[in-house]
């Protein structure tokens, strides 16, 4: 597996260390708000269990599954495949993401909360792609800004590979490109 891997972008003391960082930011802010994290399945979920064990203080979890990705490719087109079990009128909502790339996914998301009458609507993502961007979204809370490679590791994958690397890489282009 590591074989296919051009090079380690973030290793896990570097993700360690920043979401240490990102976890005292959100501590500050929502520490009294009781928020609802909710993790975007499945690519965020390593960094959302990191995030959880950093954030110690009153707050509830939520899964939502939503999934764009043909390959390498978005295919534009977000579907929902798993819902929320909670109702989010009221609360102030944390989305835990692993990456912002087109950006897609997240608006998608952020306007159902907000649809469905969350108070607030923060974002936070282990990685952010703005090279790629096709439309108007920000991560309120980003580890890393990325350069415009496909990433694999750490919940990230290639046709649900490679997510259990524990570090964020670059996947060869061998071994997808033909
Ligand atoms: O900004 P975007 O271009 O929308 O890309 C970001 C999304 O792409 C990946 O999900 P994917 O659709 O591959 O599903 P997965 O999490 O199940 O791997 C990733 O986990 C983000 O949710
Ligand atoms: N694995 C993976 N999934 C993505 N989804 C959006 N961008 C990426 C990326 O760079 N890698």
């Amino acid at each position: 597996m590591n074989n296919d891997i051009e090079r380690v972008l973030y290793s896990q003391e570097e993700i360690n260390h920043r979401a240490d960082e990102l976890a005292a930011a959100i501590t500050e802010e929502y520490h009294d708000q009781n928020p609802l994290v909710i993790s975007v399945l499945t690519g965020a979920m390593i960094f959302t269990s990191d995030m959880l064990k950093r954030l110690n203080f009153k707050l509830n979890v939520d899964l939502v599954d939503v999934s764009s990705y043909d390959g390498t490719d978005s295919t534009g087109q977000v579907k929902l495949d798993l819902d929320l079990k909670s109702d989010v009128k009221g609360r102030s909502v944390i989305i835990m993401e692993d990456i912002i790339d087109t950006g897609r996914t997240l608006k998608y998301l952020v306007q159902l909360l907000k649809d469905r009458g969350a108070k607030s609507v923060a974002v936070c993502a282990l990685l952010d792609k703005p090279g790629r961007r096709e439309v108007s979204i920000e991560g309120d809370y980003v580890g890393f800004t990325t350069p415009n490679e496909f990433l694999v590791g750490y919940g990230l994958d290639y046709n649900n590979l490679y997510r259990n690397l524990p570090y964020v890489g670059v996947l060869k282009r061998s071994v997808y490109a033909n």
